[in-house]
């Protein structure tokens, strides 16, 4: 044998070995999306049509800071004439239709291509002009959705919960949206009312955490890391929003992070007494909170996956 036919055989050998291989590792469940925070702030979006499901997609486009173009002739609906006359730096309205026609074909050819933004969305009872618009959205590589037609649709909408900066969102993957409000409605209602306190709260420990050590990467990220996740840990939700008072911060800063050790609630004046992990015990929805805010994400995908499981059985 040459030394390359050996060489190539050992490569092969080796291949086989790690096919045979059989680790522990969860099988891939196909079929799901791909969840995200899409950040939309300055971006431009279509919106066609002027009804019921375009008034709660502009809704949301707003929250995220969008620059919306709605294409819809009017009237309105009310809550949409009601942001175009307040809103006018970030919705422009053009009142007509979308796309043209040429002999019963209706076409997406129009004066604001799809390719001129960063997403479109269509909400409008016509079929053949929401499929012109998807193909020429896709044509361009821009991200589209059109209500209530999946193979339409690059990305769904779910349903939502917001309280402030939390934001948890459920999908079905389209298999069923009414359960994905059922099951919205039941996190929410997990939700504990002081979470926006102790998002507020950790969130000023984590911006002056970064002034006093500045940086990104390296074993200090990784040390602040370490300290904040300790920390969240001792603390439970209801404490974590005494975090929001300065001098609660600064002895946190002051007699933990400096002195490499992370102090739980009482150890800075605050709190029950009870110890985070049995309080947190007693509160029930412990392990969907445990990790702070930054868990809060994780326990809105946690819902949807355990939906998904649901929906699948
Ligand atoms: C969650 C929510 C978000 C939103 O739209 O903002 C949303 N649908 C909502 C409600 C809802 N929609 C429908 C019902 C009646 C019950 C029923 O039909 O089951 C109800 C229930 C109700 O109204 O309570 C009818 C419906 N919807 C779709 C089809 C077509 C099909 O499935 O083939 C049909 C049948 C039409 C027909 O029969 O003709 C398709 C989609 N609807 C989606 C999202 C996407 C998948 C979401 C996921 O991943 O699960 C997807 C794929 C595309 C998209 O539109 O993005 C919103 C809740 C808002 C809230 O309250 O927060
Ligand atoms: N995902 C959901 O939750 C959900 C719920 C209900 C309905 N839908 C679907 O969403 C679509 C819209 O529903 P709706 O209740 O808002 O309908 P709607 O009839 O209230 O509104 C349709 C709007 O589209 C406008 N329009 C029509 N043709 C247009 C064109 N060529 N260019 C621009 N605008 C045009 C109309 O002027 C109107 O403002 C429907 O197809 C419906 O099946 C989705």
């Amino acid at each position: 044998m040459s030394k390359p036919e050996v060489r190539a055989r050992a490569r092969a050998s080796a291949v086989q070995a790690d096919l045979h291989y059989q680790p522990s590792y969860p099988p891939i469940e196909r079929g799901a999306s791909l969840l995200l925070a899409w950040r939309l702030d300055g971006r431009r979006v279509l919106l066609i049509g002027g009804g019921a499901v375009a008034a709660s997609r502009l809704g949301f486009l707003l929250q995220s800071g969008a620059h919306v173009t709605i294409v819809s002739p009017g009237p309105l609906e009310p809550s949409i004439a009601y942001r175009v006359a307040t809103e006018p730096d970030h919705i422009t309205w053009h009142d007509r239709s979308y796309g043209s026609s040429e002999g019963g074909n209706v076409s997406a050819d129009d004066e604001l291509p799809v390719g001129d933004y960063d997403m479109v969305l269509t909400a409008v009872d016509d079929v053949a002009l929401s499929r012109a618009v998807c193909l020429a959205a896709r044509e361009a590589r821009t991200p589209v959705n059109v209500a209530d037609v999946p193979p339409e649709c690059d990305f769904y909408f779910g349903a939502q919960v917001r309280r402030g900066p939390l934001q948890a969102m459920v999908s079905t993957s389209g298999a069923g949206p009414k359960i994905a409000v059922i099951v919205r409605d039941l996190v929410a209602d997990a939700i504990p009312d002081n979470v926006e306190d102790a998002i507020d709260g950790v969130g000023k420990l984590r911006t002056e955490l970064r002034e006093r050590a500045p940086g990104v990467g390296g074993e200090l990220s990784k040390r602040r890391m370490r300290w904040m996740i300790g920390t969240c840990d001792a603390w439970t939700l209801g404490e974590m929003g005494a975090m929001k008072d300065e001098g609660v911060r600064k002895r946190l800063l002051d007699d933990g992070w400096e002195k490499n050790k992370v102090l739980g609630p009482e150890a800075v004046g605050v709190g029950s007494g009870l110890s985070a992990r049995a309080t947190k015990a007693l509160h029930g929805a412990a392990g969907l909170w445990a990790a702070g805010a930054g868990g809060l994400v994780t326990g809105a995908a946690i819902a949807t996956l355990a939906t998904l499981y649901f929906v699948r059985r």
